[in-house]
């Protein structure tokens, strides 16, 4: 059972679901007329995005971008890689890049970038912010929960690519690390 290797709950699956539709309504509010363009960043966006749009009751569009820096592993390489892009013009475009995670904040800072470079208006929602991480300067819009400078797993969060189906956002125990 993956529950087995989790040292600590940090945030529950109710204070997630809560969140969710407090954000919901808040987009659904601040979007309203605009057809927003609603961006996915795989892969650990999906758990957090799946719950999110369900919320948002008005018109929006779903895309999704691949970038990859982690490479499975609990530090970031510094180096953002593009896997994949849209395929869609976003010049004018209300964009809303979901996120499930902001820690160095490279990724959001060069997606953020490349989109209004496009012509996007941008804006950030992630479910998780850790602020004692950063090492570039860039913040959400739209935060679920500010956490301490952990690593975390699960609701799209990994560690060697695992752990991103569990419900829940937790800490894992070192030993799993260490094996
Ligand atoms: O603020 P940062 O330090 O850049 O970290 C945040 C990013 O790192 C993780 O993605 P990762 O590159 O591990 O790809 P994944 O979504 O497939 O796990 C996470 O999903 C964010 O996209
Ligand atoms: O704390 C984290 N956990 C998993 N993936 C991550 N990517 C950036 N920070 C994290
Ligand atoms: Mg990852």
């Amino acid at each position: 059972m993956l529950e087995q290797d989790i040292k600590k709950v940090l945030i529950s699956e109710k204070e997630i679901q809560e969140k969710t539709v407090e954000l919901g309504q808040i987009l659904a509010t601040e979007y309203a007329g605009k057809n927003p363009l609603l961006l996915g960043i795989l892969k650990g966006s999906v758990p957090f995005m799946a719950e999110l749009i369900k919320r948002i009751d008005i018109p929006v569009q779903l895309e999704f971008m691949t970038v990859s820096s982690y490479n499975g592993t609990m530090e970031s390489s510094g180096e953002v890689k593009l896997l994949l892009d849209v395929d869609t013009p976003l010049k004018g475009r209300e964009v809303v890049i979901i996120e499930d995670i902001i820690d160095t904040g490279r990724t959001l800072k060069y997606l953020k970038e490349l989109l209004e470079h496009r012509g996007a208006n941008v804006k950030i929602v992630t479910l998780l912010d850790k602020p004692e991480g950063r090492v570039v300067e860039i913040d959400a819009d739209y935060t679920g929960f500010t956490i301490p400078n952990e690593f975390v797993v699960g609701f799209g969060l990994d560690y060697d690519g695992y752990y991103r189906n569990l419900p829940y956002v937790g800490v894992l125990k070192e030993e799993v690390y260490s094996s």
